[in-house]
């Protein structure tokens, strides 16, 4: 059964060939990436004529009202975001049963590509200087009540040293303080997940057997704290603020 829904994915989400005109103005250039729900492609738009990014509900999906409801919430949170380091949603429309929506073209590399292929080395300064700049994002999205929950490596572009934010196909907004709460403490363990990404870039050994971060990592105990805090080792972080003290104590440590 699991073969047949495979091949029957694998046909009908067959990606839009290069040329597509799709909604009589977006010229389909290249597909970027098939992810679980969505086909994300580099488009002209031939109104405006700039660079675009159009990303297509997965067509094995668009019958399913609990996908299409999911895609309509990526919109809703696209429309909400007030900057420059993350998507800015352009158009959202259906076409021949097809749900699409438009964004902004960010220039970048995905970060895994930037750390598993490029082998980018950050020392610790480059890593909480990295992770700065990401967490500015994170208090700019929390602040509106929106929460990204899937902040991993695949999800943060970098151009030019800077840090640019997407993929918020499961962020959520909340009000309600105890659910937003949990939200709160999922981003800061994926900033901290991602923190040792960064950290271990700069790690190399000869021992066989595999160490916990805390002996194999030569970092300050300022990092570690603020390490121990954002993956709930120790004490959780309640708020951005909180962190913000501990990272200016870690880099000051450093200098
Ligand atoms: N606004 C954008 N500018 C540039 N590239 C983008 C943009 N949005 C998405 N991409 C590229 O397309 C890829 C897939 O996008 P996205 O992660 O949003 O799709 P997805 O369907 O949620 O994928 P997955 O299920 O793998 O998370 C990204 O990793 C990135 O390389």
């Amino acid at each position: 059964m699991r073969v047949l829904r495979k091949i029957y994915q694998f046909i009908v989400d067959k990606p839009l060939t290069k040329n597509t005109i799709i909604h009589e103005r977006y010229v389909v250039v290249k597909l970027i990436g098939k992810g679980s729900y969505g086909i994300v492609y580099l488009c002209n738009d031939l109104q405006e004529n700039e660079r675009r990014i159009l990303k297509q509900l997965r067509p094995s999906k668009r019958n399913k009202s609990e996908e299409v409801d999911l895609f309509q919430q990526e919109v809703n949170i696209l429309s909400h975001l007030q900057h420059r380091n993350m998507p800015t949603l352009y158009d959202n429309f259906s076409e021949e049963g097809n749900y699409f929506f438009v964004m902004n073209h960010i220039e970048g590399y995905n970060l895994d590509k930037v750390i598993f292929t490029n082998k980018e080395k950050y020392s610790e300064k480059d890593s909480l200087l990295l992770f700065s700049k990401l967490l500015e994002l994170i208090e700019n999205l929390h602040s509106q009540g929106i929460y990204h929950l899937d902040l991993r490596l695949p999800n943060i572009l970098l151009h030019h040293n800077e840090v640019f934010l997407i993929d918020f196909g499961l962020a959520r907004m909340q009000s309600d303080v105890r659910a937003a709460n949990k939200m709160i403490l999922q981003d800061f363990y994926d900033l901290g997940d991602i923190l040792l990404f960064l950290l271990y870039t700069t790690f190399s050994t000869t021992k066989k057997k595999a160490l916990p971060w805390t002996e194999e990592l030569s970092i300050t105990k300022e990092t570690t704290c603020l390490l121990k805090r954002l993956l709930s080792i120790d004490e959780p972080y309640s708020n951005i603020t909180e962190i913000c003290g501990d990272l200016t104590a870690a880099l000051e440590a450093i200098d």
